[in-house]
């Protein structure tokens, strides 16, 4: 199975490296072509994956087309490919945050298998969690494109009307994340810990409790009850923290999240 990336930057090069990691696809199965050669040249050699000379390219040596462009790049790329497609007419797995099913088939202008697929950076630690909706063109080749998706953490089917939703609680997530990591990390700073020590700390705390509350059957208030000792510290911190807060800074950055998206 030979998957092609139109877009070779951090979300493509996420997903290869979780390909590569899970031993889904060979390396030399792996076709890159992206905006500058200077940036995709070398990174497919170095992954031992191949270097296409142009969009068009990718369509002709691939199985299956990842579309991994910035949204306004779409359009114009699919347009560029689009006799490519013609000619084969490859099963398309887009990337695009805000592009609905209805929008990528009006971009290419024909009839092709279209899987909508919402990833996070996660995937390079086969630690992602991807949502994907597909036409139905795309339904014979859907549990394989499933099966793939799953070997780079979990994945979900999702209603389009709750793409956006879910771009903001894992697709950018994980930079909401990494600003509580730095904020608990700076905080063990100020109390006399080094930068590293800190961050290291705070960093596997945070994966252990995403561990606890994806595990458990509990809900994360429940577990935060059993952190938090009558009278002890952790209570005292959480009220600190609500007063701060805490809670609506968070809603007010997935509105912010989601208002971008539906843009
Ligand atoms: N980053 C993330 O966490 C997530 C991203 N996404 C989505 O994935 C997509 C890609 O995002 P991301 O990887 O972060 O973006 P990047 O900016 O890191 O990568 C974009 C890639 O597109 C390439 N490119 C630009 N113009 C063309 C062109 N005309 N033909 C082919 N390739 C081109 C760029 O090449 P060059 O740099 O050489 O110009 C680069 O390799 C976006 O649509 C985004 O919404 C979805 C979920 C999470
Ligand atoms: O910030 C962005 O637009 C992309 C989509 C989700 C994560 N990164």
């Amino acid at each position: 199975m030979k998957i092609g990336f139109i877009g070779a930057g951090n979300m493509a090069r996420a997903i290869i490296a979780g390909l590569l990691k899970a031993k889904a696809v060979a390396p030399a199965d792996i076709i890159v072509h992206g905006g500058h050669a200077a940036n995709y040249q070398p990174y497919a050699e170095r992954i031992g994956a191949t270097a296409a000379a142009s969009n068009a390219a990718v369509v002709e040596q691939a199985d299956w087309v990842v579309l991994a462009v910035a949204p306004p790049v779409g359009k114009p790329v699919l347009r560029e490919v689009h006799e490519a497609l013609a000619k084969h007419p490859r099963p398309l797995l887009s990337l695009l945050t805000g592009v609905d099913l209805k929008t990528l088939a009006a971009w290419a202008d024909q009839p092709l298998p279209l899987v909508r697929v919402m990833p996070n950076l996660n995937v390079a630690l086969n630690a992602g969690m991807t949502a994907y909706a597909a036409n139905a063109a795309a339904q014979p080749v859907l549990p394989a494109v499933v099966a793939l998706l799953n070997t780079l953490g979990e994945s979900m089917a999702l209603p389009e009307a709750d793409f956006s939703t879910f771009v903001a609680l894992a697709g950018s997530s994980p930079a909401f994340v990494y600003m509580f990591i730095d904020a608990l990390s700076r905080a063990g700073v100020k109390y006399g810990l080094t930068k590293q020590v800190a961050t290291k700390i705070a960093a596997q705390a945070v994966m252990g409790s995403g561990l606890m509350a994806a595990q458990s059957t509990e809900s994360p208030m429940d577990l935060a009850d059993q952190v938090a000792s009558p009278g002890g510290t952790t209570v005292a911190g959480m009220l600190a923290m609500a007063a701060a807060g805490f809670m609506p800074a968070v809603v007010a950055g997935v509105d912010a999240t989601i208002a971008k998206d539906r843009e």
